[in-house]
């Protein structure tokens, strides 16, 4: 009996250390698998592709959980573009023709009559736009607007909130994503474990498959679809921005290519950032003399592109935000650039100057000054480098000569629009009305300098345009550009939805100069002076009448020619609202 008892007794205490120690190398194993499976960022490549434009590299360290990069704010941990692809992205904006034809499968009733952006239930009660304080500012003053509870709202909240900018949209498929996020194979491991002599600036990145392990600027990447840059209400918007305007800046050397002087800048997260200087006093116009292509680039018409973009609803433009940047600190200690440290020199009222080099206005005479250190420059948020998202330069059908002498095709034949709708990628899908939602911003920005514009490559022809490089919008404010406006004139179509939002933003509860005050109102350099002056703001009311005039006569022009019958000047990509949407009346 003893004996019995005693084997049973060890028995139990043998299969306890069989099951203790199955559980320990299961736990082992588990994470031998963690550390081994560290996740990365890929389309086409990985992240040793991150690794070269940065010159470091980073996966291998991106082992843990552990999201301490050190500059993520607490608002940064709010839903990204991962969670984004996880949930239903209900409440993402995107008119693309895929996503039109799958909303016939998904029909849904918005209610968009003139003044009532708070009709539609699905937004009543939705939070202001994270990138939008909800404080009064001085930007602000004269653009409240007041709810049907009597509460007072901003124009810019009231337009953000309006169903026109939250049209409720199915979830983005797999493919409609740039950029993926999946598991790193462990053979590359080693590749990642070199580490750049000025590791000292750069944070460690512990990065992995958790979205709140990224910084924005990854999400930002992240977030890129085939239709925009970012959704509407980008909660990432605010860490962005707050990020390209306070972040320490690492490394600054001239971004080679392209005409005027500028900069590439880096940040302790792996972040990079597109930098033009200041060029211009904010009152100063253009001198009438200079050709378009010989006007400078303006810092503020960057930033300002962006808001309008943004107001737009277009979301093609990457995020711009102004900051002053000490060019002794920021760009000259820290340049590794030579060929840039070799132009800094002291001006003669002791202001630290530089001109860089490029093929305009790099020059002594054209440098660049702080005051007598700190100089105002846009900071936009670089794209994913084209070893990862490659991009398809187009070169614009309505391209301005770039001689003095010479005119365009487009200026002496009033029917070019004819031969370009027969030409691919004009021919099939969005493009045609997509580069004439390109000529509404420009016209508005008064910008003739649009000779080409990106698509990713990943998209082929069904995407939405990059509108880059904005520099030389915002010269004149006093002088509109009607040829800026040919391709609207020419072809005379243009999308529903972007009718609707221009209708909405010539309505006094929604003006898009009250709107764009408010919207620049939140960029750090407000605080210096506003972006954009008064006339510029007027300009925008003014040119916006011009286009809705445009569209009108195109429609007039229409009916004459040919009677009655279906509306061809309106390209239809809310038809399948049109049960439930009341047309927007332009005011006035
Ligand atoms: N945010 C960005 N991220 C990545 N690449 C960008 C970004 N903005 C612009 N670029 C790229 O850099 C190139 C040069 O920039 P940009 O056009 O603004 O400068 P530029 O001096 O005006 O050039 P150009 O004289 O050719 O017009 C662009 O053609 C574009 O491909
Ligand atoms: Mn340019």
């Amino acid at each position: 009996m003893r004996r019995t008892r005693t084997m049973r007794l060890l028995m139990r205490r043998c299969s306890r250390t069989v099951f203790l120690s199955l559980a320990l190398t299961s736990l082992a194993l588990h994470l031998l698998l963690v550390a081994l499976s560290p996740l990365v960022y890929q389309s086409s490549c990985q992240l040793p592709s991150l690794g070269q434009i940065h010159r470091h590299t980073l996966g291998a360290r991106a082992l843990t959980n552990d999201s301490s990069t050190g500059s993520d704010s607490p608002g940064d941990r709010a839903k990204t573009p991962l969670d984004i692809r996880k949930e239903d992205s209900a409440k993402m904006d995107i008119i693309g023709p895929q996503r039109i034809a799958k909303l016939n499968a998904t029909r849904t009733k918005i209610d968009i009559e003139e003044g009532q952006g708070y009709k539609n239930s699905s937004t009543k009660g939705a939070r202001p736009s994270d990138s939008l304080k909800t404080g009064r500012r001085k930007g602000q003053s004269g653009s409240l607007v007041k709810k049907p509870n009597g509460s007072a709202v901003s124009k810019l909240e009231a337009l953000f909130n309006h169903p026109l900018y939250n049209i409720p949209t199915p979830p983005i498929p797999e493919d409609d994503w740039l950029m993926k996020v999946k598991p790193k194979p462990t053979s590359e491991r080693s590749t990642q474990m070199w580490v750049s002599d000025r590791e000292i600036d750069y944070d460690p990145a512990y990065w992995n498959s958790t979205s709140e392990s990224h910084p924005p600027w990854l999400r930002f990447h992240l977030g890129i679809s085939r239709w925009q840059l970012y959704p509407h209400r980008d909660v990432n918007m605010e860490p962005l921005t707050q990020q390209l305007s306070k972040h320490r800046i690492v490394s600054a050397v001239q971004r080679p290519g392209g005409t005027q002087l500028k900069l590439v800048i880096s940040f302790p997260n792996y972040g990079q950032a597109m930098v033009k200087p200041m060029k211009q006093e904010r009152d100063e116009e253009s001198n009438t003399n200079l050709y378009y292509f010989s006007d400078f680039e303006r810092h503020n018409a960057e930033i300002a592109a962006f808001h309008l973009d943004r107001v737009l609803g277009y979301r093609r433009i990457p995020p711009a935000v102004g900051r002053l940047v000490d060019v002794v600190k920021e760009i000259k200690d820290i340049t590794t650039d030579q060929k840039l440290a070799k132009t800094f020199f002291t001006s003669p009222v002791g202001n630290v100057c530089f001109y860089g080099q490029c093929s305009y206005y790099c020059s002594t005479e054209h440098a660049v000054c702080g005051r007598p250190q700190k100089l105002e420059a846009s900071l936009a948020v670089m794209l994913p480098d084209s070893s990862l998202a490659s991009r398809h330069s187009w070169r614009s059908p309505w391209r301005r000569s770039y001689s003095r002498s010479k005119v365009a095709v487009w200026e002496k034949d009033p029917h070019y629009c004819n031969t370009v709708k027969k030409t691919p990628p004009y021919d099939k899908g969005t493009r045609l009305v997509d580069l004439i939602d390109m000529t509404i911003l420009d016209f508005l920005m008064s910008n003739m300098d649009r000779h080409h514009y990106e698509t990713f490559e990943k998209f082929g022809n069904n995407t939405f345009l990059l509108h880059l490089d904005n520099g030389r919008g915002f010269g004149r404010h006093s002088k509109d550009e009607p040829s800026i406006l040919a391709p609207l004139e020419q072809c005379c179509k243009i999308r529903h939805s972007t009718l609707l939002r221009l209708r909405l933003l010539s309505q006094p509860q929604y003006r898009l100069s009250d709107v764009m005050r408010e919207s620049l109102s939140h960029d750090p350099l407000f605080s210096v002076a506003p972006l954009l002056s008064e006339p510029h703001l007027s300009a925008l009311d003014r040119r916006l009448a011009t286009v809705l005039q445009t569209v009108r006569d195109c429609q007039e022009r229409q009916r004459s020619h040919r009677g009655g019958g279906a509306d061809e000047v309106i390209y239809d990509d809310v038809s399948d609202y049109k049960t439930s949407v009341t047309p927007v009346t332009p005011a006035g």
